[in-house]
């Protein structure tokens, strides 16, 4: 079977300074991987390069291309009520069902009571399961997790990991740059900084 997120080879240099170098890993359809590694070494770096949002400088990264990220910022309009916020998202993102799927994704992550409260109007720990809710549902195969547990409490960690396993249970991917420790049962280790990687 095909890999459904690969890097093979990659470079990534930032501002003159190569990050990492000649880096590869592969995760299997329901596997998943875990970078860590110091401040500053590169792992948002890294998941941007996955995204997409960043070239590498050598090597190429392949696999299914449609990919969901949750990075620092939410990227939910904070003017728009909650619900509204994420099926601007569903309708571009998710093929079928799009509106379906944000109720669900609401109710995922706990916040179903909260569907009709601006955006703007979350606490920190809110807007992070409302950025999660996004990814949820978008229907994405692989997922792209940059510090997804900052800002959680402990319950809604173990709401987190909830999630990836039914997302890796279904068969899906997930890359996860975590300094906070979450359970991600056989995750291959991709630990920068290290020079064996
Ligand atoms: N837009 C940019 N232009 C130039 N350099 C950048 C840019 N963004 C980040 N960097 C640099 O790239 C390096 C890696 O940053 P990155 O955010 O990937 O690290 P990180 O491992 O995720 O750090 P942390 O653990 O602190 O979140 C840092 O030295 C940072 O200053």
């Amino acid at each position: 079977m095909s890999d459904a997120l690969a890097f093979r080879d990659v470079t990534c240099v930032r501002g003159g300074r190569t990050l990492f170098e000649g880096l590869s890993f592969a995760i299997a359809g329901g596997g998943a991987a875990l970078v860590s590694g110091p401040n500053g070494v590169g792992k948002s770096s890294l998941i941007r390069v996955a995204a997409g949002l960043l070239r590498p400088a050598a090597g190429e990264v392949v696999g299914l291309p449609i990919r969901a990220l949750l990075a620092e910022a939410a990227a939910l309009d904070p003017g728009l009520r909650l619900f509204n916020a994420l099926g601007f998202w569903a309708t571009l993102d998710a093929e079928p069902d799009p509106r379906e799927r944000v109720p669900r994704a609401l109710d995922a992550v706990g916040l179903a009571h909260i569907a009709e409260v601006p955006v703007r109007l979350l606490s920190t720990g809110q807007r992070r399961r409302a950025a999660l809710a996004r990814v949820v549902a978008s229907g994405a195969p692989v997922w792209l997790l940059d510090e997804p547990a900052n800002g959680l409490d402990v319950a809604s960690v173990a709401m987190l990991e909830r999630l990836i396993a039914e997302h890796r249970a279904g068969g899906g991917t997930v890359l996860v740059a975590t300094h906070t420790p979450i359970a991600l049962p056989d995750a291959v280790e991709v630990i920068l900084g290290d020079p064996s990687c």
